[in-house]
């Protein structure tokens, strides 16, 4: 079967400098991503995850497989996938309002009025209205962040690629765009790839989670989320708690008898 976004028989390799010492990263991997599903990686610390996202995106070379989207083999980094990572971005002579303007920049499905009005949706969606004039090195670093995810939004990639995006924000402010990507997801149909630590956030955004081994990164386990608690529960905050619990413990459990494999290795 083919999927939307297919990860094809991906590895990875980093050497040394010196080219003497190698250390697999990843597997070979292959992996199939349905339009529209939101895919949280969890794994231990180092096992791959953020490698295998930017080989996703075109930032990372590969030792071989491929990327495609929609059939059409991919290369190197193109608006087609958008991405988040855990640094904030943005560009600090432009204001708030122009910085997310800037991911709009490209876009020829829409109109200038057009561009102005999706500029000021996602600015209000992350809450920076107030902030629209600021200069981006005169705000904090979570503002930033959320400067980053509204550009990002704003360039209407097909695909989102998320690293660990909410984790230097404020519980506050993380739980509102945990919620707002949650509506964008079931609203816009996004498809998302998003690294986390955080097996809650997985829980609560996850279409489906799929857990690494150790390094070099395999896939371990795959959980479909919604089969076990319905995405509007958990929107809701609805969601059964005994069942919500025991996913989470069985999750904890799978990364540290995995962290466990790490800490041997050393
Ligand atoms: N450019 C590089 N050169 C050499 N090794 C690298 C390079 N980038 C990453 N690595 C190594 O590859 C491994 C996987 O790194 P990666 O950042 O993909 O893991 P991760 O699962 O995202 O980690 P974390 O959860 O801690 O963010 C790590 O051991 C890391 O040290």
């Amino acid at each position: 079967m083919t999927h939307f976004l297919e990860i094809e028989n991906i590895a990875k390799t980093y050497w040394s400098d010196d080219g003497k010492t190698e250390t697999k990263v990843v597997l070979p991997l292959t992996m199939g991503i349905r339009e529209g599903e939101m895919v949280m990686f969890l794994g231990p610390s180092g096992c791959g995850k953020t490698t295998l996202m930017r080989i996703v995106g075109g930032l990372e070379t590969r030792d071989h497989g491929i990327i495609r989207l929609e059939g059409e083999e991919l290369g190197g980094p193109n608006r087609r996938r958008g991405m988040v990572f855990q640094s904030y971005s943005s560009f600090p002579w432009l204001s708030v309002r122009e910085n997310i303007k800037f991911g709009t920049r490209y876009r020829k499905d829409i109109t200038a009025t057009e561009k102005n009005e999706v500029t000021d949706h996602y600015m209000h969606m992350v809450g920076l209205t107030k902030y629209r004039d600021f200069y981006t090195n005169k705000i904090s670093g979570g503002m930033r962040q959320r400067v980053a995810i509204a550009r990002t939004l704003a360039s209407s990639p097909q695909v989102l690629l998320m690293d660990e995006p909410f984790g230097a924000l404020d519980a506050q402010t993380r739980e509102h765009l945990q919620l707002q990507l949650m509506d964008i997801n079931t609203e816009e149909k996004k498809t998302t790839i998003f690294v986390t630590h955080d097996v809650e956030e997985a829980i609560l955004l996850a279409n489906r989670i799929v857990i690494f081994s150790a390094r070099p990164a395999r896939v371990v386990k795959e959980i479909d989320v919604d089969a076990i608690i319905p995405v509007e529960d958990r929107r809701n905050g609805t969601a059964d708690m005994k069942t919500f619990f025991d996913l989470r413990s069985d999750i904890h459990k799978i990364i540290r008898d995995q962290y466990a494999e790490t800490l041997q290795e050393a």
